[in-house]
C-alpha cells in the first residue's frame, strides 16, 4: 500500500512517519506540504533533525496527485485546514484519516462555537465517521480520528456508563498532558521557563474536546448531559493522565468487585486497552505505545469512583489510533505496524 502524509513535519505527522515507516503493508510513503516562506523545494532531512538520513522530498500539495499516486491520506494538519481540503476526497470516495479536529463533531454549530473557526460543510460532516477504534470499525472513507485528551477521557469513561453503573450527573474529569500535546509551535504556556518545574491549568470549561467527548458519551447513553473537564500542561514530552471521578448510581449495592467486573468485561478482547487488575497506571507504562491503560478505585467511605486512564498523546491520542484506523478501514489485523512493546523507563 502507498500512504500520503499532509503535516509530517509536525509532532503528530513526525510519529505517523516513524509508525508507517516500520508498517509491513506500506510499501511506499509520499508526503506533501504547502509552499512554505516563499521555499518550493522541501525536504525532510532539512526540516525534522532527527530525520536527518531520510531523504524524502515534500511534494508540493495536490489533492488529484495524491489520489493518483496513494491508496490513503493522513491529514497531521492543524484546524481549520481539512475543512476546505476535504471536499476533493469525499467526492472520489477515496480513505483520509484526518487528525484534526475538523469532522469530529456531527454539529457544524458546535465546531464554530469550540473552535471558533468556520465548520465544513454539514454533507461533508455527515459523510464522514468519528473513528474511536476500539469501539468502531470505520463505515465511511472520511475518517475524524479522535483528539488524545477524548480518547483518554472517552476510554476511562466508557464502562460507567455502558454498564449504566453511574449518576449522570456526577462525572468530573482532571487531565494532565504533555508539552507534545501543543504542537510544534511556539506558545506562551509551552515556552521551557513558563512549564518546566510548572503545572499550569489552561482552557477551563472551554476546552474543545468538551463537546467530542460529550457526543460520544452520548452514544454510550443518551440521557447524559454534561461533565466537568479541566486540563493541566505538565513538564513532560509526551503522555495524557486522565484522572476521573463519578459516584455510583446505587452506593448501597456497588462495590470495587463490581466495578472491576465492568471493566473487565467491555475491554475483554480489545487489544489496545489494558486493565490492570490492581493499581494505577503511570504515564510511562504506555510511552511510545498504542495501549491506554485503565485502573480503577472505588472509595467506601465518600462513595467516589476514581478512574485512571493513561496514553501517549502522539501514539494512541494521535498517529498511533490512525494507523489502528487505517489498518480496520482496509482489514488488516487491527495491531499490524503498531508498536506493540512500550519504551521503559
Ligand atoms: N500533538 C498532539 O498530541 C495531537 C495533535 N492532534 C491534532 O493533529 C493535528 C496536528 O497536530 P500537531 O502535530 O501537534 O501540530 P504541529 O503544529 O506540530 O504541526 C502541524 C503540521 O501541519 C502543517 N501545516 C500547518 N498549516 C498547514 C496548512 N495550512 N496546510 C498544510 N499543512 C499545514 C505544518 O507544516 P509546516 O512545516 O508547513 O508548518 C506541520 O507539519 C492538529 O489538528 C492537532 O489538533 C491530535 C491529537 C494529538
Ligand atoms: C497540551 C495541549 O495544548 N493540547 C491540545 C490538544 C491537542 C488536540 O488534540 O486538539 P485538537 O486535535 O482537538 O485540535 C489542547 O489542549 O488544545
Amino acid at each position: 500500500m502507498r500512504a500520503a502524509v499532509v503535516g509530517v513535519t509536525g509532532y503528530s505527522g513526525t510519529e505517523l512517519f516513524r509508525i508507517l515507516s516500520n508498517h509491513p503493508e506500506i510499501e511506499e510513503i509520499n508526503l506533501y506540504a504547502r509552499e512554505k516562506e516563499g521555499v518550493l523545494k522541501r525536504c525532510l532531512n532539512k526540516e525534522v533533525s532527527a530525520f536527518r538520513n531520510i531523504e524524502n522530498e515534500l511534494l508540493p500539495y495536490d489533492a488529484k496527485k495524491i489520489m493518483e499516486q496513494n491508496d490513503v491520506v493522513f491529514f497531521a494538519v492543524p484546524a481549520g485546514v481539512t475543512s476546505k481540503l476535504a471536499a476533493p476526497f469525499i467526492q472520489n470516495d477515496f480513505p483520509v484519516i484526518d487528525l484534526s479536529g475538523d469532522f469530529r463533531l456531527k454539529d457544524p454549530k458546535e465546531y464554530e462555537k469550540w473552535y471558533k473557526k468556520q465548520a465544513a460543510p454539514k454533507e461533508e460532516l455527515e459523510a464522514s465517521c468519528y473513528g474511536l477504534a476500539d469501539f468502531y470499525k470505520p463505515d465511511t472513507s472520511y475518517i475524524a480520528n479522535p483528539g488524545c485528551y477524548a480518547t483518554a477521557t472517552i476510554l476511562g469513561i466508557a464502562p460507567l456508563l455502558i454498564k449504566q453503573l453511574i449518576k449522570l450527573d456526577s462525572l468530573i474529569v482532571d487531565a494532565k498532558s504533555g508539552v507534545s500535546g501543543s504542537g510544534k509551535k511556539l506558545t506562551e504556556n509551552s515556552h521551557y521557563p513558563v512549564i518546566n518545574e510548572n503545572a499550569l491549568l489552561y482552557k477551563i470549561n472551554s476546552h474543545q474536546h468538551v463537546p467530542e467527548i460529550l457526543q460520544q458519551l452520548k452514544k454510550f447513553d443518551s440521557r447524559i448531559g454534561s461533565l466537568q473537564f479541566s486540563t493541566t500542561l505538565i513538564p513532560i514530552t509526551r503522555g495524557i493522565m486522565a484522572t476521573i471521578y463519578a459516584k455510583p448510581k446505587d452506593a448501597d449495592g456497588f462495590n470495587l468487585e463490581a466495578l472491576k467486573k465492568a471493566y473487565a468485561e467491555v475491554y475483554h478482547g480489545k487489544k489496545c486497552v489494558r486493565v490492570l487488575e490492581e493499581g494505577f497506571p503511570q504515564i510511562k507504562d504506555v510511552q511510545y505505545s498504542n495501549y491506554c491503560d485503565i485502573g480503577v478505585a472505588y472509595d467506601e467511605l465518600s462513595k467516589t469512583i476514581s478512574v485512571v486512564s493513561v496514553i501517549d498523546n502522539l501514539v494512541k491520542g494521535a498517529a498511533g489510533q490512525a494507523v489502528q484506523n487505517m489498518n480496520d478501514y482496509f482489514g488488516l489485523d487491527e495491531l499490524c505496524g503498531l508498536p506493540k512493546v512500550p519504551a521503559w523507563p
